[in-house]
């Protein structure tokens, strides 16, 4: 599977697309606001006169998240202006980053409404330019030194690839408990390579002083089968297994599936910004989210984000996709009556060492 090629989420505002089904990062946002708020801040009162502010989101996806984040860090600024008495704001440069199968369209298409809103807020419009950027973030994606701060929320956990090495992960579709050591190994090892590519490429890109906030869905503690990933993916682990046993999918075909994420633990997120170098940590910390907190369908909310994964893998057979997330939908339900199902994401506010 060629992940830069074939992952995105699901696009459109069709019922199983991401844009409808994203209540869970919708909640994440708006956890950071403050963190961010407080690095904006600072970002501003160090601008030069006239200078303009660059921004990059990096995996913005598409829906309304996208706006979200991008509005949250315009109103800051405008907030900062206020407070300064100043009467125009610099001009804000956002580049919306994802890769090439995003649905760019869609947030090509909402701009003239989002540049509208902003006006009846009296929050300008006519100073923002947003550009899209479509390529991977484990590469370089902008000239050097030319971005004030970076923001990615819920895309860093996503890998470059599917962690060679683990074809003894059978039946499973991620690490779980039944996972040889070997497995685990792998999937850390891509993790941390692709991290490290991550953090080098970035401290090219950003101007001396640059920040960045990064959340990412984590796990809990250095348990490696720490349940907040089950949550996500056990069920349609379980999902595909019946599907075998029902004859509907090859045993080999679900044997060869694995989900290119990975979710780190606090300790390993520092073990490598501190091993990488570029950067020194400001703020490193996790914040948990329950599932009570929003209301959400969560076999809808792993379709968003797996369906284009599945179809690569599985074929673009709509009753089979149908079957595997129908089949999800019950076992989450079991799932989550048993467990108080917890998200725990690891949020790092990072300055760039100069
Ligand atoms: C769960 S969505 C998060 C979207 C949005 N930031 C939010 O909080 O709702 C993760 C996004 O990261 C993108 N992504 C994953 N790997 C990426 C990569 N290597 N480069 C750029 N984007 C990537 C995915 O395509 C997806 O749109």
């Amino acid at each position: 599977m060629e992940v830069t090629k074939v992952l995105h989420m699901n696009g459109g505002i069709r019922n199983s697309s991401y844009a409808k089904n994203s209540l869970l990062q919708q909640k994440v946002i708006l956890m950071t606001k403050s963190i961010t708020n407080k690095v904006i801040s600072t970002l501003y009162n160090n601008l030069s006169p006239g200078e303009t502010i660059r921004i990059a989101d990096l995996g913005c996806s598409s829906g309304p998240n996208t706006f979200l984040t991008i509005s949250q860090l315009i109103q800051t600024i405008h907030e900062e202006c206020k407070s300064n008495s100043q009467q125009q704001s610099p001009e804000i440069h956002v580049f919306l980053n994802d890769l090439p199968s995003n649905d760019f369209n869609s947030i090509f298409r909402s701009l003239p409404t989002f540049y509208e809103d902003l006006r009846k807020q009296n929050m300008g419009g006519d100073g923002l330019f947003v550009t899209g950027v479509a390529g991977s973030f484990y590469t370089r994606l902008f000239p050097s030194k030319t971005l004030h701060f970076v923001h990615s929320s819920y895309s860093l956990h996503w890998l470059s690839q599917v962690p060679d090495g683990i074809e003894s992960n059978k039946g499973n579709i991620y690490v779980a408990s039944t996972s040889p050591p070997s497995v685990v190994k792998a999937y850390y090892e891509q993790y941390e390579r692709d991290f490290v590519n991550f953090l080098k490429y970035r401290s090219k890109e950003l101007a001396d002083g640059g920040c960045m906030i990064l959340t990412i869905l984590g796990k809990k503690n250095e348990d490696r089968f720490s349940k907040g990933a089950c949550y996500l993916l056990e069920p349609m682990a379980r999902a595909l297994r019946e599907l075998v046993v029902e004859g509907s999918i090859e045993e080999e075909k679900v044997y060869t599936f694995n989900i290119p994420a990975y979710y780190p633990s606090l300790r390993e997120v520092m073990y490598i910004v501190d091993k990488e170098g570029s950067f020194t940590i400001d703020i490193l910390k996790t914040c948990e989210l329950h599932k009570d907190d929003f209301d959400e369908n969560m076999a809808q909310c792993v379709r968003a984000f797996t369906e284009p994964l599945l179809v690569s893998h599985f074929g673009d057979n709509e009753i089979l996709i149908d079957q595997v997330f129908h089949k999800c939908r019950e076992i989450y339900v079991n799932f989550m009556t048993i467990e108080k199902t917890t998200f725990t994401n690891v949020i790092v506010s990072l300055i760039k060492r100069n």
